[in-house]
């Protein structure tokens, strides 16, 4: 997946048959949050669905639920399957800022590359939208580090969600690759809106009582949105 265009991700722990082709009506990919399901591996075992893999395996210290004990590991042979074309590596574990070994994420990110797999270097701010010389420093890390670079940050008004749409308005105009998305109430109409600035994914679950973060849009009603927005570079 090179996210040289919009890819709206259907998020979900759950692979099965149901699930996946509820996604393929609308999403251009399927986010697999690994730490949200039972037996991960297990499911990508038995996953024959249509759309190609975006593999997450959240941190508990990144808002997740995964035990670091073996997070990596999973990814590692996560990022071996077929249908797997991207996966989740939190900045603050690449960058050695967090409670994972830095060389350890490092190691994951070259293993996906070689296997072609890019990889989304992710921020997720849970409580506030940082100070926008901070989002801007924020993204260009990420972008640097990842093949795209993610910015989730939690908004509390107008002014938050309009320092995350200049960030990433510039960002894509320096020619850099990055997600952006405000959580929360008042950060829910970036989830429309970012893509058109330049945003390369959008998240949403299928199943609207799932929401794998605050403030998303069902599915379906995120891909009508961002579809009448005419969101730039949505094949
Ligand atoms: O990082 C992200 C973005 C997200 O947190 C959101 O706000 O939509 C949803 C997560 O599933 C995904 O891993």
């Amino acid at each position: 997946m090179d996210f040289d265009s919009f890819v709206l991700a259907a998020a979900t722990a759950d692979l099965s048959e149901a699930e996946a082709e509820a996604a393929r009506d609308h999403a251009d990919a399927v986010e697999f949050r690994m730490d949200l399901a039972d037996d991960p591996l297990a499911a990508l075992d038995d996953y024959d669905g249509t759309l190609p893999l975006i593999v997450t395996n959240r941190a508990a210290w990144e808002g997740g639920k995964a035990a670091e004990e073996g997070r990596l590991d999973a990814l590692e042979t996560a990022v071996g399957y077929e249908a797997v074309e991207a996966v989740d590596v939190e900045l603050r574990a690449l960058t050695g800022a967090a409670d994972t070994d830095a060389e350890e994420a490092r190691a994951l990110r070259d293993t996906a590359r070689e296997q072609g797999v890019s990889v989304i270097a992710s921020v997720h701010d849970f409580e506030a939208t940082p100070t926008e010389p901070a989002l801007r420093d924020l993204l260009d890390t990420a972008a640097e580090e990842g093949d795209v670079g993610k910015l989730a940050v939690t908004a509390s008004d107008r002014a938050d969600t309009l320092a995350l749409l200049s960030a990433t308005f510039d960002a894509t105009a320096a020619g850099k690759t990055v997600a952006t998305m405000a959580m929360g109430e008042a950060g829910r109409h970036t989830r429309a809106v970012a893509p058109v600035y330049g945003s390369r994914i959008g998240y949403a679950p299928v199943d609207p009582t799932k929401a794998t973060a605050p403030g998303q849009y069902d599915l379906a009603t995120l891909s009508e949105l961002v579809e009448r927005l005419e969101t730039p570079n949505r094949p």
